[in-house]
């Protein structure tokens, strides 16, 4: 049985978009992050009028243009494949305003939302400028680009990462929670993960829990699947000869990333 924290695609067809994911507020245990996938074919257009929420547009794969009244970011998107492994456009919309993508070629982008604490202006993150980080050691190693990370005041309350981690290693790990809202010592943050797998038909194993275990479900995730992580510890180990590519988007009451590590598994990063 498929667990609550865990949603396989969608692809249903909505106007010219498919919508392959979506990730709602209204029947998810979040309050801060939604989440849309979309696939577009050359020429077909989505547009949406932005409410509450702020929302940072990732041209995942292939080229989509992306216009926000008198600003058009056109052609944008630098992949085919997620694992090509190069960093990718986005565009940042706040509050209010509305947006049109249309596909340049076939093309897949993110819909990252959260709430719209402040206007701020429409921007595009191009590829060059999101910083890439090495983190880890052994099997704990991994890549991430940071898209909206909280040092970056591009955004009102949105964070936004892509990781890869190869075969037989773990991220998102050790186990790390930011599920109080305590600062400076831990932060509130939501968090959605997507997740692609290459080869296609590999899997991968998530697991989202709770100090008490009031929370405990380990997930067998595949390719295309969304894992929600309303609060808890949400590692992620790789079976080998797979790659794991995910994208997270967090938020909640304050835009910083202030986590805490699960104490009994925090030793991992005192090896020398
Ligand atoms: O460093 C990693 O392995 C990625 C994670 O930090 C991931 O972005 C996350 O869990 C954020 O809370």
């Amino acid at each position: 049985m498929v667990s609550h924290l865990q949603r396989k695609p969608l692809n249903e067809q909505r106007g010219e978009a498919k919508i392959v994911q979506e990730i709602l507020k209204r029947d998810s245990r979040l309050q801060y992050v939604e989440f849309r996938l979309i696939e577009l074919e050359p020429e077909a257009s989505y547009e949406e009028t932005l409410e509450g929420d702020e929302c940072c547009i990732v041209a995942l794969t292939g080229s989509i243009t992306v216009t926000e009244g008198e600003h058009s970011f056109e052609g944008i998107g630098t992949r085919e494949s997620v694992f090509e492994r190069v960093p990718t456009d986005s565009v940042f919309v706040s509050g209010g305003k509305s947006f049109r993508i249309e596909g340049v070629t076939k093309a897949r982008a993110a819909l990252c939302y959260s709430p719209s604490l402040t206007s701020l202006p429409t921007k595009l993150i191009k590829a060059e400028e999101v910083g890439t980080e090495q983190r880890g050691k052994y099997q704990n190693r991994r890549t991430v680009h940071n898209i909206l990370p909280d040092s970056d005041p591009t955004a009102s309350s949105l964070l936004v990462v892509e990781v890869y981690t190869e075969g037989g290693n773990f991220s998102s790990y050790p186990p790390h929670k930011h599920d109080q809202d305590n600062m400076p010592h831990e932060s509130f943050l939501e968090e959605t993960y997507y997740h692609e797998i290459d080869p296609q038909q590999g899997f991968l194993f998530q697991r989202v829990y709770t100090d008490d275990r009031s929370l405990d479900e380990t997930m067998a995730v595949e390719h295309g699947d969304v894992v929600i992580v309303p609060v808890g510890y949400h590692p992620v180990g790789v079976p080998d000869g797979y790659t794991s590519y995910y994208l997270n988007v967090m938020a909640g009451p304050t835009r910083v990333w202030k986590f805490h590590n699960d104490p009994d598994h925090e030793w991992i990063l005192d090896r020398q």
